[in-house]
């Protein structure tokens, strides 16, 4: 592992390290905060997914999210969306290749050899953060941005136990219903709709549920609300009766202008969990 940088942030340390991925077989950028805290054991950590064009600078620098963390002593991890480099299959449209791994792992050309953002999200990037930080494995929670939310909601379903809440904003809600989801499924899965389903929070919400509570926050005046389609999670909420808090915020867009306006509720949301759960 390389550290690229540390700076001094709200009494803890903003890194961001470098690492040879063994689940996406490229080098991988990550940012993490952590608090003070740290120096004398290990802190429960928040997982920040981010969206589509991302790296893992966006949210580290606009979120807003360490000064909330400090608060808490909760470190933050800012993983990038997707395997980098010049050997790395790309598309010229922003919402496939690079910048769009969509937290699944690939199984078709030409993506197949390093799109692994699944594998690389629930277990290379934890090995990697644990052998090397003050982070409690024990204590996790996660959050994420639109494809950022998207993966949020479904790694925390699909790996009951692991993440003790989960909160989302303005998440891609149903993707095997939205545009944002069909054309990378089919590029990354393949054309058998029936392997996407494991990638749809809103079916996952039916069929399984999270052990525990759920917070999503979505802008009335998002842009690409037709492609969130966040009634599709309310109404799977609903069915399951799964414990949840779900609100559309007046007049907020699909902005880090929105999400830092939320994110204090989202920390202190985690922190109650992390630290009662
Ligand atoms: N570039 C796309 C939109 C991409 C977009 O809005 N990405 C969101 C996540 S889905 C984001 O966080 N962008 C980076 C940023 O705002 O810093 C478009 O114009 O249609």
């Amino acid at each position: 592992m390389e550290i690229l940088s540390e700076n001094a942030c709200f009494g803890g340390v903003q890194g961001v390290y470098s690492h040879a991925s063994q689940a996406t077989d490229c080098q991988m950028t990550f940012g993490l905060f952590l608090p003070a805290e740290a120096e004398d054991g290990p802190v429960p950590v928040l997982w920040y997914l981010s969206g589509l064009t991302c790296t893992h600078e966006n949210a580290m620098t606009k979120a807003g999210a360490q000064g909330w963390a400090a608060e808490h002593g909760i470190a933050l991890v800012f993983p990038d969306t997707s395997p980098r480099g010049e050997g790395v299959a790309d598309d010229d449209a922003f919402d496939l290749g690079q910048g769009a791994g969509f937290y699944v792992n690939a199984t078709q050309s030409p993506w197949a050899p390093h799109f692994r953002m699944w594998d690389y999200i629930a277990e290379d990037l934890p090995r990697v953060l644990f052998n090397n930080f003050a982070i409690d494995g024990d204590r996790q929670a996660i959050t994420g941005h639109s494809m950022g939310g998207h993966g949020a909601l479904t790694l925390a379903m699909s790996l009951p136990g692991r993440f003790t809440s989960v909160s989302a904003f303005a998440p891609i809600s149903n993707p095997t219903a939205s545009d944002w989801g069909r054309k990378q499924f089919a590029a990354y899965l393949g054309d058998d709709e029936n392997l996407w389903a494991a990638h749809d929070s809103s079916h996952l919400m039916r069929e399984r549920g999270f052990d525990g509570p759920v917070l999503v926050d979505t802008g009335t005046s998002d842009q690409f609300l037709d492609l969130l389609r966040p009634e599709a999670l309310a109404a799977a909420c609903a069915e399951r009766r799964q414990q949840a808090t779900l609100r559309m915020q007046p007049g907020y867009d699909h902005s880090y202008y929105f999400i830092s306006t939320f994110m204090e509720d989202h920390v202190a949301f985690h922190a109650e969990a992390l630290y009662t759960g």
